[in-house]
């Protein structure tokens, strides 16, 4: 190399400083995307899944000034939580994102806060994967005169190489999510060292040790639902919760086409998380009925296979999932190419039985060479076991294989993306997403005679379920709600205290709920200019808020769902195109 550098220049000295300094500054952005990356996870199992955003704003001398990540869907974005740390130190800074910031719905909190922190230079680990965001951020920035690098595309080497692949690794389900639409799902298991899932009777507890089992937790913790099959009830009567004692815990799923389930069962306990049973439509009517007494929700589908149930599940907006079945679903999973990661936590135990059950079932292979092989595979040995983990389905590498809207609209400007006229939101990462309850605008309501802020419509929409009701332990609920970290964990509070202690919950709640939504609605749109402009964009179409699950504010899966959100923001969007034709009147007849 010396030679070379040599031959370019007329001072090797300066050329290899030049060449060093060009590899130092490689080292300098990988290292503190890395950092970035590593951050953006920190919330993981304190919330559910959401997009990981980290930020790490680091001085002109390589210093970091100051560090943030998303801690939860609709609250402050990492960017701005990382000036604020940085202060004065972030003029002519260095920002380091592993991911492109989710600016889209005219919400440009993120990018606003670098621009006038006077950032002088960002690095990108990875473009944001959804289609509709894709590249939006990085151009405004640019435009506001900041020098934006992203990995992969600017410069190359394998040291920015390897902080790339961190950087997706941290957002596999989002990418997934975008590639795919379906979450992203990791098959997990425990296995004695001669194959084993349980001994021939079905006794499984224990195969790993008590350390794997808390990983398990943890696992579950970064899951938005945890997944078992019909025998798998039947045998172990499982749990499945994260045991972490607070934060995230995940909706249980069971998937069963018979419905030959017990009448008492743990997961039929629904006072602290959820659970969903999947089943064949028309399967076992009075047990379903059964079921839905017990507070469990119950979706039918006409296949009952896992590629119909995570499509149903991307749809609600899920993106992680965790598969803790035996080896009957989990070879039906496999098949369906829904798996893509798998977890196998082997104990040195040897349990024999040539009826005991192995990971997974049939998949019709007869010879070795047709074995999927696990890419990007990691040894670690916990406790007694050893964790072998690796991918069936690699994470997509996401260089721009699907256009953005504006490149689509370059390349044929007749390709209109959304051909219906109805327009679906529902997650605050999708389209229009700020019209989500969960959006991060803040709203200042009226309250008793005074005024209040609550941090997302949600926040006020749950706390007012128990206003006005004589009882110190709804007075508790209102401020509990109101502080809550996230417009999730408002909603969890809520719902649940709703569901537990229904005598807390004003009497009045069904007759004035869509009033209370409407005032908050009407004050976000009013008190976010952007986000008015934006309703007002839609006109003509109609709008749905794509709960497949929530019937009331939600449009259901086939539409059977009364979609009172929808309903409300159309209504709130005909009374502003009203004031603006009765103003535009009022102009014209001023003329
Ligand atoms: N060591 C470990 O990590 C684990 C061990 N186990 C053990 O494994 C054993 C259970 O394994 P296994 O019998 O394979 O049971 P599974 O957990 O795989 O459940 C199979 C059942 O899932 C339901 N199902 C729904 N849709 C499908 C589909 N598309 N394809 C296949 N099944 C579907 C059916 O329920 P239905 O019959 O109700 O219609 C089926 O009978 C138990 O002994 C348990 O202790 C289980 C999980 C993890
Ligand atoms: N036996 C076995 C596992 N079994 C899995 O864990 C479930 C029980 O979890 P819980 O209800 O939370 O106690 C059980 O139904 C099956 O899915 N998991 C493991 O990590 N290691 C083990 O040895």
């Amino acid at each position: 190399m010396a030679a070379l550098s040599f031959r370019l220049c007329s001072s090797p000295l300066i050329c290899r400083a030049t060449l060093d300094n060009g590899r130092n500054h490689h080292a300098t952005d990988a290292s503190f995307i890395r950092r970035a990356a590593d951050l953006s996870e920190m919330s993981a199992g304190l919330t559910s899944p959401h997009p990981n955003f980290g930020c790490v704003i680091a001085t002109p001398s390589g210093k970091v000034a100051g560090e943030g990540y998303l801690y939860a869907q609709g609250t402050k974005p990492a960017e701005a939580l990382a000036v604020e740390a940085a202060g004065e130190f972030c003029r002519g800074s260095t920002a380091y994102l592993n991911m492109e910031p989710g600016d889209c719905h005219g919400d440009h909190t993120a990018v606003s806060a670098l621009v006038e922190a006077g950032v002088g230079r960002v690095v990108v680990g990875i473009r944001h994967p959804l289609q509709h965001l894709r590249g939006s951020a990085i151009r405004e920035m640019r435009s506001h005169g900041i020098e934006v690098n992203v990995l992969g595309e600017d410069f190359q080497s394998k040291v920015l190489e390897d902080a790339r692949k961190c950087c997706l690794l941290v957002n596999a389900p989002l990418i997934h999510r975008a590639c795919s639409r379906v979450p992203f799902s990791l098959l997990k298991y425990a296995m004695t060292l001669d194959g084993k899932i349980a001994a021939s009777s079905g006794h499984a507890a224990w195969i790993s040790s008590k350390l794997s089992r808390t990983r398990v937790f943890e696992l579950r913790g970064r899951s938005d639902a945890v997944i078992v099959g019909g025998n798998t009830v039947r045998q172990d009567d499982p749990r499945l919760t994260a045991r972490h004692g607070q934060g995230h815990t995940p909706t249980r799923i069971v998937m069963s086409q018979s419905l030959d389930l017990p009448e008492k069962a743990n997961l039929w306990d629904v006072s602290e998380v959820s659970t969903i049973v999947a089943t064949q439509r028309g399967a076992r009517k009075s047990y379903q009925k059964f079921l839905a007494s017990k507070g469990v929700e119950v979706v039918e589908f006409d296949m009952l296979n896992p590629r119909e149930v995570m499509e149903y599940f991307h749809l609600r907006g899920y993106l992680s999932i965790l598969w803790e079945c035996g080896g009957t679903l989990a070879a039906s999973a496999i098949a369906s190419g829904v798996i893509h990661k798998v977890v196998a936590f082997i104990a040195p135990k040897i349990i024999g039985g040539s009826k005991a059950p192995s990971p997974v079932g049939e998949l019709g292979m007869v010879e070795m060479t047709q074995a999927l092989n696990l890419i990007d595979v990691c040894y670690e040995q916990v406790g007694p076991d050893m964790l072998v983990s690796g991918f069936l389905q690699p994470v997509p590498d996401l260089l721009p294989v699907i256009p953005s809207e504006d490149a689509t609209f370059e390349i044929d400007p007749s390709v209109n993306p959304f051909e219906s006229s109805i327009i679906f939101f529902y997650k605050t990462w999708d389209l229009y997403g700020s019209f989500s309850n969960f959006s991060p605008h803040p709203i200042r309501m009226p309250y008793g005679d005074d005024y209040r802020t609550w941090s997302s419509v949600e926040h006020y929409y749950q706390a007012n379920k128990f206003v006005g009701v004589e009882n110190p332990l709804s007075h508790d609920c209102v401020e509990k709600i109101r502080t809550a970290k996230s417009p999730e964990e408002a909603a969890l509070v809520g719902r649940s205290k709703q569901r537990q202690q229904p005598e807390l919950v004003r009497s009045d709640w069904e007759d004035v709920k869509i009033e209370v939504m409407y005032m908050a609605l009407k004050c976000k749109f009013s008190t976010y200019p952007h986000l008015k402009t934006m309703l007002l964009s839609t006109a003509g179409s109609v709008l749905v808020e794509a709960s497949p699950h929530d019937l009331f504010w939600g449009g259901g899966r086939e539409g059977e769902g009364l979609n009172y959100l929808g309903r409300l923001l159309m209504q709130l969007r005909s009374e502003y195109l009203g004031e603006s034709s009765v103003s535009a009147e009022n102009t014209s007849l001023a003329v």
